[in-house]
């Protein structure tokens, strides 16, 4: 039970690691991830604030790994043109748009204010 349990964890894994080397949009989100995690560290964001980030993040990233599956299962499929295979894409990759403007939002709300407040000039009320 623990060794299949393991196997699984193992597989997706595996999994992460090799749409990570085919699809140039993952490795983007990889390096903002980083980013951001640096971010909140300097910026010193609250545990909620924290929360909200990796919820954020994790949505994206699971967003973009599962239109990695469909795109794949797609090709398989349906390898020659057809409308419904088009449509698959689209809508998959729909799901990483609105998962990724979503994450931009939580980003602007958390550290856009802070941001703000470091480049704006020193005793400018208006910062
Ligand atoms: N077999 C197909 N039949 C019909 N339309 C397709 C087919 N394959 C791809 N398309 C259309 O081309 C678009 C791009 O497909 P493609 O497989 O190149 O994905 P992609 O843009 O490379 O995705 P990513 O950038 O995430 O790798 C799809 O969103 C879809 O509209």
């Amino acid at each position: 039970m623990l060794r299949r349990r393991i196997a699984s964890f193992g597989h997706a894994l595996r999994g992460v690691a090799a749409a990570l080397r085919s699809e140039v949009h993952l490795r983007f989100h990889a390096v903002a991830t980083v980013v951001v995690i640096g971010l909140g560290f300097y910026l010193g964001i609250s545990r909620v604030e924290w929360a909200l980030v990796a919820l954020a993040v994790g949505t994206v990233w699971s967003a973009e790994l599962l239109n990695t599956a469909i795109e794949a299962l797609t090709d398989l499929v349906s390898p020659e043109y057809h409308p419904l295979a088009g449509r698959a894409k689209d809508v998959a990759a729909g799901a990483v748009l609105v998962a990724a403007l979503a994450a931009l939002g939580v980003g602007l709300l958390i550290f856009g204010p802070r941001v703000w407040a470091l480049l704006g000039p020193a005793g400018n009320p208006a910062f």
